[in-house]
This record gives C-alpha cells, sequence and structure tokens, in this order.
C-alpha cells in the first residue's frame, strides 16, 4: 500500500475551498498502488480521490490529466480531473506536491477474471484507442524502450548469471524489433501501459471504468493490447496464457478494431515487449526502492517468469 506523503484534515479542507465539490467529510488513505500518494476524499456532494504524484513532475502531467478529460468527454469511462473554481486548472497542488481531484469510480477490481471480463476490456481498451485519436498532445511512454536500456544496466549487477543473461538477451531483441520496418508500421496513438486487473473497477460482469492513467503515453496501440493480454489473460500462478480468455480479448478488441497486418506480425515481439517492460520495472522498485509510509512491492519474478513463458510458447492469432 502507499501513502508517502501524509494529507492532514486541515491541508484537505483547504483544497476544498478552490474547487466545486462541496464540503469535507472524511479522507482515508488508499491501500494498493505503488506510484502515488492516494486518498479517498468525500464531501457532502460525493466520493472524489485525491492522488498526490510522486515521481511524476509538473510538466509531464498536464499529458495524463488532459488525456482522462479527453476520454471521459468521449464516453470512455474514466475518471474526470475536477478544475479549480477560479482559475480552470486540473493540476493542483498539495503538500507541496503536484495533485488532482478525481471522482471516484464505482465498482471493484476484478482480480479473477472470466473471458467476459476480459473480453470487456478488449472491447473498452479499443474503443479508448479510437477515441485518442483525436487527442492533440503528445508525449512518449516514458517508460518505454529508452527507459528499458538506461535501467537494465542499473538492475543488473543485482541479478545473478543466468537472469542478467536473459535481461541482455531480451533487450537486444527489443531494440532490433523496434528498428524494423513491420514495428515502424504499427499504428499508434495514447495508450494507457499499464492497464492490469487493479486499473480497472467492474460491477459484476459490466465494466465501470479504468483508471490510474499515470504510466500512459503515445506508444503502440499493440503494446497496450499486450500489457493487458500478459495480465488479463494468464495463470498467475506459471505465467501461462490461458487461452479461452486470450482468445475472447482478441476477438473483443478486433470486432471494435481489427488488428493490421503489422500488428498479427508483432503481437508475440510485443508480448515479450510489455513482459520485459514490467520485469525491468519491478526490479527497479525491488532493488531501489523508495521510502513510503504504506508500500508493497511487487514479486519481479512473476514477470521472469511471464517472460519465458512468452518465449517459449508464442500465443496463436486465430485467423
Ligand atoms: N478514480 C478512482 N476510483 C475509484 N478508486 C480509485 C480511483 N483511483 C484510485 N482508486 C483506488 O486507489 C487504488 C490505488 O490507485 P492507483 O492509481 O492504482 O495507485 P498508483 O498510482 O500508486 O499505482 C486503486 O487500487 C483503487 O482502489
Ligand atoms: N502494474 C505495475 C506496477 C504499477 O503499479 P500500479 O499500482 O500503478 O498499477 C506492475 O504490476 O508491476
Amino acid at each position: 500500500m502507499a501513502v508517502f506523503t501524509e494529507v492532514s484534515e486541515k491541508e484537505a479542507r483547504e483544497l476544498l475551498r478552490q474547487l466545486p465539490l462541496g464540503t469535507f467529510q472524511s479522507l482515508r488513505g488508499i491501500q494498493g498502488g505503488i506510484e502515488n500518494t492516494n486518498y479517498f476524499l468525500t464531501t457532502d456532494q460525493g466520493e472524489w480521490v485525491l492522488t498526490l504524484f510522486e515521481r511524476l513532475t509538473a510538466q509531464q502531467l498536464p499529458f495524463y490529466l488532459h488525456l482522462m478529460k479527453h476520454l471521459a468527454h468521449a464516453g470512455i469511462p474514466v475518471p474526470d480531473p475536477q478544475a479549480n473554481r477560479q482559475t480552470g486548472d486540473i493540476l493542483l497542488r498539495v503538500c507541496g506536491k503536484p495533485a488532482a481531484v478525481v471522482n471516484r469510480l464505482r465498482g471493484s477490481s476484478q482480480l479473477a477474471p472470466a473471458p467476459v471480463h476480459c473480453a470487456a476490456v478488449g472491447e473498452m481498451l479499443a474503443r479508448m484507442h479510437l477515441a485518442g485519436r483525436d487527442f492533440g498532445r503528445q508525449q512518449p511512454n516514458l517508460r518505454g524502450l529508452p527507459w528499458w536500456n538506461e535501467t537494465a544496466p542499473v538492475v543488473q549487477p543485482y541479478l545473478d548469471g543466468a537472469l542478467a543473461e536473459l535481461l541482455q538477451s531480451e533487450l537486444a531483441f527489443q531494440n532490433h524489433i523496434a528498428a524494423s520496418s513491420a514495428y515502424a508500421a504499427l499504428p499508434r496513438g495514447p495508450v494507457h501501459a499499464d492497464l492490469f486487473r487493479d486499473n480497472v473497477m467492474f460491477e459484476g460482469e459490466q465494466l465501470t471504468g479504468f483508471f490510474d492513467f499515470y504510466f500512459a503515453g503515445v506508444d503502440t496501440w499493440l503494446f497496450d493490447l499486450a500489457v493487458c493480454l500478459n495480465d488479463w489473460c494468464i495463470d498467475h500462478a506459471t505465467g501461462a496464457h490461458d487461452a479461452p480468455r486470450a482468445q475472447a480479448m482478441l476477438a473483443a478488441y478486433q470486432r471494435v478494431r481489427p488488428l493490421t497486418g503489422a500488428e498479427r506480425e508483432l503481437l508475440n515481439a510485443q508480448l515479450r515487449a510489455s513482459a520485459l517492460r514490467f520485469w525491468i520495472s519491478r526490479l527497479w522498485d525491488f532493488y531501489l526502492p523508495r521510502e513510503a509510509a504504506l508500500l508493497t512491492p511487487h514479486d519481479p519474478r512473476h514477470f521472469e517468469r511471464v517472460l519465458r513463458q512468452r518465449i517459449a510458447h508464442p500465443l496463436s492469432l486465430a485467423a
């Protein structure tokens, strides 16, 4: 769980004076998440989520917050950042840190998804990709290939020989893929880039929202789909793909936006890329942790297993 910065009731009341969200009732630190400080903030008008950004800067944040606003206005169920009543700003400041207040989504995470949940995620993901096409701002995926190249040498000294070798060889493979003409042909746009089970809300089988856009960026749509397939459609104990869930997600995605030839060709390379991305970030969080009042780091070995599975058993696409 993560509360890196303690927010007092006084500071919350002060914040609410800037926002048209009613009067303070309660503030509660949220368990879960590893990047930012999150609180549930309740007023007489409803429930909100207050996020203090711990790593992201005031230069990076407008992309995420305006993307959420853009998608919310396009009818995609995502949290809508609330604006300062006087300045209209959606990037706020709390305890000296950049901050945002968004509406609290209904529902809860579906941590044991069935094919029907994977299909709902696939369909909404494709709708979100299409809705992002006319978003005007640009910011790369900050956890993309340049960050992997920069961070792998930092974590490598902590790994034994076989693991270091896997890291190096996969990174070399991904650099090779990124230089290919098929990769250049992949459709791109704003992507979520971290749409794991814990970043989607469901009420029963109904998807009620995508949230936590703070790893979003412009990247290939296929990478975003690969992130989802590697989390929603695997057996968590082994990392192996679960065919009914994977096919449900792929079919639902493609009913909205069929994959191009280049995407079909590179699906497995991007599944490996997504496993590598989260393996590196988990190694980084594990071996170079930050201080937090409430924090449970994620297990890096999980994505090492997922990567090995993706290399050994490519996923086949139905014709
Ligand atoms: N808009 C929201 N609506 C409802 N719950 C939310 C919302 N944003 C965050 N949460 C809750 O807070 C938890 C942590 O948020 P998350 O964005 O995943 O943190 P982090 O940015 O640190 O990864 C989520 O698991 C969820 O329970
Ligand atoms: N989903 C990533 C880590 C990012 O954490 P989140 O709580 O912001 O989704 C992982 O599982 O490694």
